[in-house]
């Protein structure tokens, strides 16, 4: 369990307040999607919670052992290889395991690519394949699927699903597709404009598979989650 209490963050010898008074909580096995408006605040929250910040008011409880997280910018290293660059967070780890996960990627056959000849969502992908190689039990996602096409981010959003089932994976993951929310989300967290607050907290217990965006529930949920964004 990941427990987030009163958290709070301001930058810049406390000029700009950017996190106000934020709690919730990302269960074993769950996967929480937090939403807001742009420059809200959302990164800084992942930076906190995966340490890269250190200087916060409130909590962060975590029982998780391992954290993995994908951020905006991918990090690889440019003069290892997409198969050397995933196996390096787990150098004991199964390297089948490694080109496995590359294979559900999209990456299969070009395991011995560097990043430079890749594009920025083959990038991204590796990165995914990296963070799911480590073998976290909680997983940080920064908006991963921004530059994936269509038919990538439905195989992507797939496949977190299926590590969250077969893996016990939990996952905190932000995104502004309400849509891509609403499809995956065990739970939502709405926040409002900079100071962040949670301004909504949603709970979906209909399973992944059975989800009809198109019905009434899911619009009105949908809507209301606009609404608190347009506040
Ligand atoms: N290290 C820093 N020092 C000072 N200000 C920062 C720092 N990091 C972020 N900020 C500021 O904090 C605010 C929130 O930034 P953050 O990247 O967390 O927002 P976000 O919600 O993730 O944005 P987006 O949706 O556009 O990615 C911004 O105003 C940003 O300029």
């Amino acid at each position: 369990m990941l427990k987030i209490k009163h958290l709070s963050k301001v930058f810049n010898g406390k000029h700009l307040k950017v996190l106000d008074d934020i709690s919730f909580q990302v269960g074993p096995s769950e996967i929480v999607i937090v939403t807001g408006p742009s420059g809200c605040g959302k990164t800084t929250l992942l930076r906190i919670i995966s340490g890269n910040i250190t200087h916060f008011e409130g909590a962060i409880n975590t029982s998780f052992s391992k954290t993995g997280f994908v951020f905006q910018e991918d990090r690889l290293l440019e003069w290892k290889t997409v198969f050397e660059n995933v196996c390096l967070v787990a150098q004991d780890g199964n390297k089948e395991r490694a080109m496995e996960l590359l294979r559900e990627v999209g990456l299969g056959g070009f395991e011995s690519y560097h990043p430079k000849d890749l594009s920025g969502g083959m990038r991204q992908r590796c990165a995914i394949a990296r963070a799911l190689f480590y073998g976290s039990d909680i997983l940080l996602l920064d908006e991963p699927f921004r530059s994936l096409d269509h038919k990538l981010r439905q195989e992507m959003l797939k496949l977190v699903n299926e590590i969250k089932t077969e893996e016990k994976t939990a996952v905190l993951f932000v995104t502004h597709d309400i849509d891509e929310a609403l499809k995956l989300a065990d739970k939502i967290i709405v926040l409002t404009k900079r100071p962040a607050r949670v301004a909504g907290e949603f709970t979906i217990s209909t399973d992944t598979k059975r989800r009809n965006l198109d019905s009434c529930t899911f619009q009105k949920l949908k809507e209301k989650i606009i609404s608190l964004l347009e506040e």
